[in-house]
């Protein structure tokens, strides 16, 4: 049974059966609040045997998707195939994402149209300029039956969805954003190199809102999809930047995407220890410990508590 001992008005309390504190690394229920996003998996929505497939896949999330994915004459066929798998196939508690045509198109009404009626979680809107388009979905939204939880996510992917990153995050509706390297490299006439040199800027704004508005935050997919070696730089680059995951193509990239936005074993003990050292310290009185040579502060606690509940989540969701 579990236990907990608190001080309550000069009194020891004991409480039996606690809310599960968050160094309790497995122990945590997943729910849609805390669940991970290493990984969140496009597929085609023309793709049947790829919607099937993704049940099975240890994909945190997917990204159905009737955009760039699927021909312009597939498009009505991708909707109904996305439609019927949101109603009938079972994706647990992962989480998932309708990735709709841009409003410039001939095409996003009818996917809305089509797509709605399933009670979507999220609607993801590529080729986002500022607010106004999300305010656009937000309304639509509004007026559906089935999508008073639905969330929009923003593909951030051209030079004034950066330059209007921050209006993005705080409009209504908005939980997530997707950085979208392909079609941001296209307008800056710029090139791709290992460091992702181009990008710098965008993935800073794009983080920088995000983290201001509360947002979870994925990173662009990487192309080569076979190569295993630069898939890892860049998630490497991708987690020391600050993503929440990678948005990913295939399901080979899964595994190393995982792997790499799992708080290691190495961070988890880190975190503990920065933990207790500074419970002993507050302990005797003191706002500050010192934990191999460097100092641990209340904002250290907050980072390994994150840290902590990141684990506990991706524990829960792999049970
Ligand atoms: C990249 C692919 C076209 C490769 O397809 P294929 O050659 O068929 O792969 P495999 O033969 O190796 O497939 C092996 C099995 O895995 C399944 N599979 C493949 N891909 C997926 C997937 N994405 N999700 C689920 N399952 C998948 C196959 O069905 C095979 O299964 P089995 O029959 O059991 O053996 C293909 O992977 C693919 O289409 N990927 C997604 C491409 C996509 O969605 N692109 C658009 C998003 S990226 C973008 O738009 C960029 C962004 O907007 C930006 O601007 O940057
Ligand atoms: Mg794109």
């Amino acid at each position: 049974m579990l236990r907990d001992i608190i001080v309550l008005q000069g009194k020891l309390w004991l409480i039996l059966n606690p809310k599960p504190t968050l160094h309790m690394t497995g122990a945590a229920k997943m729910t849609a609040e805390n669940r991970p996003y290493r990984s969140v998996l496009y597929i085609p929505g023309s793709k049947t045997r790829a919607l099937e497939k993704a049940q099975t896949l240890s994909t945190d999330g997917i990204i159905f998707d009737l955009e760039d994915a699927v021909a312009p004459e597939a498009k009505a066929e991708a909707r109904g195939h996305v439609a019927d798998a949101l109603r009938d196939l079972n994706y647990g508690n992962r989480a998932l994402l309708v990735r709709i045509n841009g409003f410039e198109t001939e095409w996003a009404m009818d996917d809305l149209a089509a797509i709605l009626p399933a009670g979507p979680e999220s609607i993801l809107l590529p080729k986002v300029y500022g607010a106004a388009d999300i305010e656009k979905l937000a309304e639509i939204l509004d007026g559906a039956e089935n999508c008073a939880h639905t969330k929009i996510w923003a593909m951030m992917e051209t030079p004034l969805s950066m330059l209007n990153a921050r209006e993005i995050a705080a409009a209504p509706r908005m939980a997530g954003m997707v950085l979208g390297s392909n079609d941001l490299i296209k307008d800056l006439g710029a090139q791709t190199d290992p460091a992702r040199t181009a990008l710098q800027a965008s993935i800073g704004l794009c983080l920088l809102a995000a983290r201001a508005y509360g947002l979870i935050c994925i990173d662009g997919v990487y192309n080569a999809f076979k190569d295993v070696d630069g898939l890892q730089v860049e998630l490497d680059h991708g987690r020391m930047m600050g993503f929440d995951g990678k948005s990913l193509l295939h399901p080979d990239q899964l595994a190393p995407t995982n792997t790499a936005y799992r708080p290691s074993e190495a961070e988890i003990e880190l975190a503990k220890r920065q933990m207790a050292a500074f419970k002993e310290a507050e302990e005797s009185g003191k706002g500050i410990a010192v934990l191999d040579g460097k100092i641990v502060e209340n904002l250290h606690i907050v980072t390994a508590r994150a840290l902590l509940a990141k684990a506990d989540a991706i524990a829960a969701s792999e049970t």
